[in-house]
């Protein structure tokens, strides 16, 4: 269980974030949602040790992992997966390179490691050859699956996305969010994503955490919350997105079964 005590960062004389709090469990999909500059990437950074806590403490399983005092040492068992996937991977290195990188401080041998990169890229249904190519040779979706390959291959328990779908067109997106559902269902893995897609998070989501200015203004079960906002700024999110078309009136049955 990985838990979020009153964290907050201060930067540059700046209060990013304010007292946040949150909890997720084994299997839970929380969506971090808010307006731009709201703090959601700076909320991932500073739980992952990227950025320092002013206040507050990371736990995950009971053990602390960040807080002011210590040290930032980064959140074993967890894995990050980026919004631009041909951005993520080098562009010098081969696939099977750049997968490999996530196992750099695992005890497995060659072979062992060799047979663990086949077996991440048919996990997410890409060919074994794919591992002797370079990024410039394959499609953005295929990409998005590489590094979906790399952040699953170190076996985390959680898994953070950063906007991970908005670079793909919707046949892509349909096809790597079904994938990632079902890599959590096997693995039993928690996710936490980052999304200004309501429509993924009302399909994907077991908990809201919606962020305005740095302060947490809604957290609770995704049900409620696409229910009935309880904040006035979630009510006129809500109407935004609906205005928009980016949030259909009724969950579409084939995604919630995927
Ligand atoms: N290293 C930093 N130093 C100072 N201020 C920062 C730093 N990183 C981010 N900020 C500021 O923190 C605020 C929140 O930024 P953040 O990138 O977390 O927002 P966001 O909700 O992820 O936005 P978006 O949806 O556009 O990615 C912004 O005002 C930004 O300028």
């Amino acid at each position: 269980m990985l838990e979020v005590q009153n964290l907050s960062v201060l930067l540059q004389k700046q209060l990013l974030l304010d007292d946040i709090s949150f909890v997720l469990n084994r299997g839970e999909t929380l969506c971090i949602i808010g307006e731009s500059g709201s703090g959601k990437t700076t909320l991932m950074r500073s739980i992952l040790g990227l950025l320092p806590l002013s206040e507050g403490k990371v736990t995950l399983n009971g053990e602390l992992h960040q807080s002011p005092k210590r040290h930032q040492t980064g959140l074993p068992a967890t894995q990050l997966v980026m919004q631009d996937p041909i951005a993520a991977l080098n562009p010098h290195q081969k696939i099977k390179l750049s997968i490999s990188e996530s196992l750099y401080h695992s005890s497995l041998n060659k072979r062992q490691i060799d047979h663990a990169i086949k077996q991440a890229l048919r996990d997410v249904d890409l060919p074994e050859s794919f591992e002797n190519r370079y990024p410039s040779q394959i499609s953005l979706g295929q990409a998005q699956r590489v590094c979906i390959a790399k952040a699953i291959i170190a076996r985390p328990n959680i898994l953070f996305f950063d906007e991970p779908l908005s670079a793909l067109d919707a046949i892509i997106q349909k096809q790597i969010a079904q994938l990632l559902q079902r890599l959590k269902n096997q693995n039993n893995l928690s996710y936490i994503f980052i999304t200004h897609d309501l429509g993924f998070a009302r399909h994907y989501a077991d908990k809201i955490l919606l962020l305005n200015h740095g302060n947490v203004e809604e957290y609770q079960d995704a049900i409620s919350f696409f229910k009935a906002p309880e904040s006035a700024y979630g009510r006129d999110l809500l109407e935004a997105a609906h205005i928009l078309g980016s949030l259909p009136s009724k969950p579409i049955k084939e995604f919630q079964a995927a």
